[in-house]
């Protein structure tokens, strides 16, 4: 009997055993098959997306050969600057369909090389058409072809921003700000690529790949807006608008050489744009225009502000084009920093800001030394802390059933992980890295872990904004210029590692001034020579060396700010410098 019950319980025992490692295998098994499935699934939503892509190409190639239009002709429209473009267009000089084609021919051309452009916009054509039927042409860009960051909304396209999941989604109206820029007469030709979720200065993403900087392949065009920039630089468009939460405009259009507008919160409409950040509003995103000159960009920020858009958008003050701002010959009094207090810009960017010091005082403004207060406390306490409010949970959530890029793997590394484990990485990191403030940022991404603590976090911007203002006002300061970033163009997949670099950018986001983006230079022999003396004990200053090896060429931009609501101000700064340097024969 006992030898039974013994059997009994070997037996059972063995079931089991048995039940239990048929589960350890089938689970994940299970799992794997599921994640094999619809990771098949992602690559084929892809995989018809260019596909389609493709096929909107040929078609626009074809419509373009049928056409028929002189090559040599449609070269000349594209190497005229913005001003004598919109004379020949107002008085019928060229004809909207014919620059048009212009512009589709270039931009087809460029992104062969750079791939800056996602797809083209089919409906441009008949757009044109209508144009020249209409013989008022009373819109200020009227028959400009202008170029949009994939994130704005068009009626019967979708903004991925770089998700799979999220293709196919169609939007079934237009944004504001290209309501407004059809009413002014401006054509909306092709859509530019973005890096995944857009909180990066790189530009790839695993739906329309990776973008090239036009000055040299091996680096990025910057980030977010990288496709437009490329696009621009490379002469594929004139005219383009992006949006920016760290410097998306700004950075992309320093790294090409090309001229960018971060407006102020409010002053434009930003109905219509799509990004992953839109429920945190302590350090938003705003958007803003990108050009090949500087009458391209005050053209376009004086069309986008204009009745129309107060109709379409109640909640924008409606604060027309101040042109007595921009007009004024009123002395100014400008600060300057070439070292923010965290990182010390590198030599080209720092001449950069000496040239403009000297243009400016050549026009007769006053030119003094500005420090902005507690740069580093401000970037890890304020600016990460804050855009990564949520503990990067929205960013997480968007990407964790998708393909995620690699520009995006090291920040989801790091808000992957657990609080309790960067706070024993820190002190390993620290050491390694040299840089307590960079080692912070690890624990900022965790972000706020209560409503309470995000009431603190709010009270802390509003208190480091009345700091700012305070210091400025005390100066009686007019604007402000500075580096765009510590650093040019750097190579690709170096961003995650040169992050530290963005603080000249951040800063403005989180006080919400208007700051604008203005080629000055490039990058010379002398720059590189001098690199000798850049600092290289911390971590993301051995990279920012590292990066500006081989940099001889790149474009240089120099950042203008001024106070909210001033965008005027900063187009006049920068005018101011671009006439100082022309009449010092600089430019
Ligand atoms: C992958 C999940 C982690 C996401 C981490 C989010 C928080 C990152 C914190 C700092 C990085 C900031 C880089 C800023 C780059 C510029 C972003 C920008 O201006 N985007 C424009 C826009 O969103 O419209």
């Amino acid at each position: 009997m006992s030898r039974v019950l013994q059997m009994v319980e070997e037996s059972s025992y063995l079931t089991i055993a048995k039940v239990a490692a048929i589960t350890l295998v089938a689970i994940p098994v299970g799992l794997s098959i599921q994640r094999y499935f619809w990771r098949r699934d992602l690559r084929q939503k892809v995989w018809q997306r260019q596909t389609e892509c493709q096929v909107a190409f040929k078609k626009l190639n074809d419509d373009l050969n049928s056409l028929n239009f002189d090559q040599e002709k449609l070269q000349a429209i594209c190497d005229l600057p913005t001003s004598e473009l919109k004379e020949g267009l107002q008085s019928g000089k060229y004809s909207a369909l014919e620059v048009l084609a212009a512009y589709q021919t270039k931009a087809q051309n460029v992104t062969k090389r750079l791939n800056c452009v996602t797809e083209p916009i089919l409906e441009a054509e008949a757009d044109a058409k209508s144009l020249d039927e209409d013989t008022e042409k009373e819109g200020l860009l009227h028959g400009i072809p202008v170029s949009l960051k994939e994130n704005y909304q068009l009626k019967g396209y979708d903004c991925t921003m770089g998700l799979v999941n999220l293709i196919g989604k169609l939007w079934e109206d237009d944004a504001v700000l290209i309501k407004v820029l059809k009413r002014q007469g401006a054509i909306p030709f092709v859509r530019t690529n973005i890096p995944q979720i857009m909180m990066t200065y790189e530009c790839s993403n695993p739906i329309y790949g990776r973008t090239d900087n036009p000055f040299d392949a091996s680096r990025t065009p910057g980030g977010s807006t990288g496709g437009e920039a490329a696009l621009i630089a490379a002469g594929g468009s004139l005219i383009g608008f992006g949006s920016d939460i760290g410097g998306s405009i700004r950075v992309p259009s320093h790294f090409c050489g090309c001229y960018g507008l971060k407006t102020t919160l409010g002053r434009f409409s930003r109905k219509g744009t799509t990004s992953l950040s839109q429920g945190q509003t302590l350090v938003s995103g705003t958007i803003g225009p990108m050009a090949r000159d500087l009458d391209g960009l005050v053209l376009a920020t004086k069309a986008i502000l204009c009745d129309y858009m107060y109709e379409l958008d109640r909640s924008i003050p409606p604060l027309s084009f101040r042109d007595e701002i921009f007009q004024s010959k009123r002395p100014l009094k400008i600060g300057y920093y070439v070292n923010d207090g965290y990182l010390q810009s590198v030599p080209a960017c720092q001449r950069a800001v000496m040239m403009a010091k000297t243009a400016l005082e050549a026009q007769g403004h006053t030119v003094i030394s500005f420090d902005p207060p507690d740069v580093p406390w401000m970037w890890t306490e304020l600016y990460m802390k804050t855009v990564a409010g949520d503990g990067c949970r929205t960013f997480l959530e968007a990407l964790q059933k998708d393909i995620p890029d690699d520009c995006v793997h090291m920040l989801l590394f790091s808000s992957k992980v657990p609080r309790w484990l960067i706070w024993c990485l820190k002190a390993i990191i620290g050491i390694s890295t040299q840089d307590p403030v960079q080692t912070q940022s690890m624990t900022s991404l965790k972000g706020c872990r209560s409503v309470y603590e995000w009431w603190q976090q709010a009270k802390a911007v509003e208190a480091y904004k009345d700091k700012f203002l305070k210091k400025w006002s005390d100066l009686g300061l007019d604007g402000v210029i500075c580096p765009v970033l510590a650093c040019v163009a750097v190579p690709h997949g170096s961003v995650s590692s040169l992050l530290g670099a963005g603080t000249y950018s951040m800063l403005y986001n989180v006080l919400n001034y208007p700051a604008g983006s203005l080629p000055l230079t490039k990058v010379t022999s002398e720059d590189v020579q001098q690199l000798e003396n850049y600092p290289d004990r911390r971590f993301f200053e051995k990279n920012i060396k590292k990066a500006s090896e081989g940099s001889i060429g790149l474009p240089v931009n120099v950042q203008c700010v001024s106070l909210p609501f001033q965008e005027e101000l900063v187009l006049r700064v920068m005018k101011e410098i671009e006439t100082g340097l022309k009449s010092m024969g600089d430019h």
